[in-house]
Formats: C-alpha cells, structure tokens, sequence
C-alpha cells in the first residue's frame, strides 16, 4: 500500500488512476507521496516517510528542491502539460491590452434597462477604441514548452516574432517556426517589440530579469506580459514607469499588493493553467510519474534527481539508491551485494550535478540487514526496496 496526499485539488482523471494499492491521506506526514499544484513547501516539515513530490505543472518555486534531494525525496514536474491553457490565455492578455474590451463590457452593464442602448452605443465605441495586434513586434523571452507555442501561434496571427533563450533544448528549437527570427540580445527585444512576453523559471539567476534598466529601453507603447512568475519582474519599477507613461501597459496573472488596481496593469488570478484540459493533463502526468517511482523505481522528468529508468522489473528484486555524485558508490553497492551473494542482473547509474541515481535489479531478494549496510554507506542519501 502506498499512502498519498493532495496539498490542491487535483483533477479527478488523474486521480483515478491510482489502484486500490493507493490510500489518500489528509496529512502530510503520512504520505509517502504528494501532489501539489502551487502550494507553498519551503516551510512544511517534510516527513520521512515521504518519496516523491509530483507538481501538477511547470513551475516548481514553491518546492524546496535542495532540501528534498537531500532528504532523497524525488521531486517531478510535468512539462508542458499546461502550456497550451498558459499560450491561450497570453493572447487574451494581448488582445485586452490592445482593446478595451472590459471597458466596453463594463460600459454596456451601466446602460442595463435603456432602451436607446443600441443607438447609444455607436456614439460611446470611440472611447473603447483599441489597435491590432497584426503586424505588430512579438518578443519573446524564453522558448520552452509556452513560449514556443506563443511565439508560433503569434506568427498566424500576422505578428513579426522575435525569440530569445540561450539555453533553448533541441526538442523546443526543433518545435519553433522558421518565422520566428531569432535573437542573440535580450536588450533587441526590450528595444524594439511592441509586445514582450516572458516565460522562463523563476530561479535566482532570473529573478527581475525585466529590471528598471531593461524597462528603460522600451517604447511608450509597449506592452509587456508575465504569465511566468511576478519576481522575474521589477514590479515597483514597472509601476513606476506605467505611471509616468514611459511604458503602456502590464499584463500579469500574478496578482499582489504592488500591482493590482495601479494604472495600466491588468492583473488576473493566476489562471494561466486554469483550464479543464490543462488541469487533466497535469494530473494524468503526475500520477503516471508517481505510479512509475513508485511501483517500478523509475524517474521520469524529476527536476532534482536525473531521470533514470530500467522499464519493469523482470528479475527477483530491484533496489533504487538516491546519493551522492561522487566518486566510489558503484563499487560500494557491488561489494556489498557481492559480499551477500547477490547477483545484478541489470543497472543503470545517472547523475545530476550533486546528486546521482542507480538503479539495480538483482537474482534474489535484498535483506533488511543489506539494505542497512547500503543506507549507512557515506554519500547514500535513499535505498529503497522497489521489488
Ligand atoms: N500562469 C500560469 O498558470 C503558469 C505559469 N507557468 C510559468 O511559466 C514558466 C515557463 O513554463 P514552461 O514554458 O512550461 O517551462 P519550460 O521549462 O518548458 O521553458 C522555460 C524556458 O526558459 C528558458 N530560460 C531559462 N532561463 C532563461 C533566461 N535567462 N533567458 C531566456 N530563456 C531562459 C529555458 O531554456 C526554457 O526553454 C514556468 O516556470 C512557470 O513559472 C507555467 C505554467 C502555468
Ligand atoms: O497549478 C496551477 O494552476 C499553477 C500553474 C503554474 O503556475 C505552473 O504550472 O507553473
């Protein structure tokens, strides 16, 4: 029996999907797995019990990934399961800051019960008047699995499209549109795009990336969009900006104190993936990648181990080990079953900057005093008996 709690409701598709082994739990430190949405885990005691963190979504922000690694808890995202609901909702922001669409809306609601509505309504539409966004400059600020969807749904729509990621993966520049031209210099795209759309992680390195100095280098006219994450953002000095008309208007789904009702910024809940495709597929994909940890030892798009897989144990036992990336642990997991007359039938060993996985299937059952003599090796941070 694996025990799992839900710190956000997760959608049922996906939960339907674990077997009468799974047993829901209501606290944490019963759990040997989590799913989570956008739930905030630096501060929560992480229990021992716990293996694997599956984040229903892209960002993980809000998982502390160090102190999970650490722990040996495996921690999955689930790449670009959301990006479409994320891509759809990034052109609602452009067309409503280029259109005064809530305006209007809102303008029709106060003429309730008029019967001249109609008529009224030709004299008042000048003051809802917007501008297209074809023909318009699209930039583009991170190409993974949202950006490249914007920036290839925007040249459909008569956009000229310029993207920038230095660290682009192969699958993401295979993906983008020959007419996305590509740019070497974020400062091209702050310069000369009247639309700047940022969709990168928010990690130190990124943190207020869109700084005063790169908001400086803007037009009056240019719209900028963070359906990302607001600290990648120097929100004080956008406002700022906003408010002296050096810049036209900020579209975040982050709402909080700095920006909400300030001039020129049109702020929505955090919905970006808010949408009943998005959310299934998220949780169909996390508990896939939970199911696979557990019941098989497989990792499949862990953010803080690497991904390493055998498929499905054919042979008497399979051990995963979480450790260290340093020298002499292979050897010390072969002795040690050697020494106990085990045979491996099949390993694999992967690593990740300071941390490693290996995976091995043996001939015969591991016992409790093997698996201690593993676990008090230096640099084991995790065995686990998956079979
Ligand atoms: N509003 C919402 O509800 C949602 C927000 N998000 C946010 O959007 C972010 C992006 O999501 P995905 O596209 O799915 O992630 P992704 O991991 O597929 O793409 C991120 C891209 O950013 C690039 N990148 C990293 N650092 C960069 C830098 N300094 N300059 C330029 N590019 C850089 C990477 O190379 C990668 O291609 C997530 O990390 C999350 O914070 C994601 C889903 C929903
Ligand atoms: O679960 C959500 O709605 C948040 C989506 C998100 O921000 C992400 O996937 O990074």
């Amino acid at each position: 029996m694996f025990n799992y709690t839900c710190l956000n409701p997760i959608a049922g598709v996906g939960l339907d999907l674990l077997s009468d082994e799974y047993n829901k739990v209501d606290d944490i430190k019963d759990a040997q797995a989590v799913l989570v949405r956008s739930a905030a885990m630096h501060d929560m005691e992480l229990p021992k019990t716990l293996e694997v963190v599956a984040r229903a979504g892209a960002g993980v922000n809000n998982i502390p990934l160090d102190k999970c690694a650490e722990a040996g808890i495996v921690v999955f995202n689930t790449p670009g399961a959301n990006a479409n609901g994320v891509k759809e909702l990034v052109f609602a922001g452009m067309l409503l800051a280029a259109r005064d669409v809530v305006g209007g809306i809102e303008w029709v609601k106060g003429e309730e019960g008029n019967a001249d509505v109609a008529k009224l309504a030709e004299k008042q539409k000048k003051n809802f008047a917007g501008s297209e966004i074809a023909g318009k400059k699209l930039g583009v600020i991170g190409l993974g699995a949202i950006g490249v969807k914007v920036a290839n749904a925007a040249t459909h729509l008569g956009m000229e499209v310029y993207g920038y990621d230095p660290y682009i993966s192969v699958n993401a520049a295979w993906s983008l549109s020959r007419n996305v031209n590509h740019v070497n210099a974020v400062e091209e795209i702050y310069k000369n795009c009247d639309y700047i759309t940022i969709h990168v992680p928010l990690l130190d390195s990124t943190k207020k990336m869109i700084n005063a100095e790169a908001i400086a280098m803007m037009k009056p006219t240019t719209v900028v969009l963070n359906f990302a994450r607001d600290l990648l953002v120097d929100e004080e000095a956008m406002v700022a900006a906003l408010e002296e008309g050096k810049i036209a208007k900020y579209v975040s789904d982050f709402p909080n104190p700095t920006t909400v009702g300030k001039k020129g910024c049109i702020v929505t809940p955090h919905i970006g993936a808010s949408t009943e495709e998005s959310e299934d597929n998220c949780a169909v994909m996390a508990v896939k990648e939970i199911r696979d940890f557990l019941e098989n030892g497989n990792i499949t798009h862990s953010v803080n181990y690497p991904d390493c897989n055998m498929g499905e144990c054919k042979s008497a036992g399979r051990l995963l080990l979480l450790h260290r990336n340093v020298k002499g642990m292979i050897s010390s997991y072969t002795s040690i079953l050697g020494d106990a007359n085990i045979n491996i039938s099949d390993m694999t060993n992967k690593s990740r900057g300071d941390y490693a996985c290996t995976l091995l299937d043996v001939d015969a059952p591991v016992t409790k005093e093997v698996e201690e003599k593993l676990q008090t090796l230096d640099g084991v941070l995790k065995v686990r008996i998956v079979k």
